[in-house]
């Protein structure tokens, strides 16, 4: 069987092919005749290899950023819940309930990732540190009442500043 294609005038050569143990199915297979893209191109895989690295660049800075919208969130919910009577026993509640708390456990967190440094401890501990400094700074934000989104603002331009 031939099939023509309505655009571009190429051919497939479609052979259909059914499954012994799945009577009901078709497996059609198509093999081109001549190129297979309407540019007259072989292929339509026109991606080179170092756009999909930065495809997956750009898919980790989204990661991190709904990571930490995320984070935002939760720790914004439990502020609101600070209103309610009853809720859940939370660590945040505690830190937003407690400016001295706060103030010494972003101290205690930033002082072990130093200390982490200044000892030369291998790196299998950096991220969870620094996890922990982040996570309490966060905390601090919403506190004072500044979103992430400022924070990454600033970053945004003071690395556009020093290029
Ligand atoms: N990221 C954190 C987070 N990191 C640490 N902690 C808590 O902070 C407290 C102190 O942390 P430490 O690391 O100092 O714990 P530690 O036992 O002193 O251990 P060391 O550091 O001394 O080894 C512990 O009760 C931890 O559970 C956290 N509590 C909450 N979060 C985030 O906040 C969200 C909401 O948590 P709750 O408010 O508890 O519901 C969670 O889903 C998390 O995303």
């Amino acid at each position: 069987m031939k099939q023509k294609l309505p655009a571009n005038l190429l051919f497939l050569k479609v052979t259909a092919k059914k499954l012994e143990d799945q009577p009901h199915q078709i497996i059609y297979l198509g093999k081109p005749d001549g190129p297979t893209c309407h540019t007259g191109s072989e292929t339509c895989y026109f991606t080179s290899i170092g756009d999909l690295f930065k495809e997956q660049e750009v898919e980790e800075t989204n990661l991190a950023l709904t990571t930490l919208y995320s984070l935002e969130a939760t720790i914004s919910k439990r502020e609101l819940e600070l209103a309610g009577k009853h809720g859940k026993r939370s660590w945040t509640k505690r830190l937003l309930l407690d400016e001295n708390l706060l103030s010494s456990k972003i101290r205690e967190e930033a002082d072990e990732l130093c200390r982490m440094l200044e000892e030369k401890e291998d790196s299998s501990c950096t991220a969870s540190e620094m996890a922990d400094v982040i996570y309490h700074a966060m905390v601090l934000l919403r506190h004072k009442d500044v979103k992430i989104e400022n924070v990454l603002e600033v970053l945004g331009e003071d690395s556009l500043n020093r290029v």
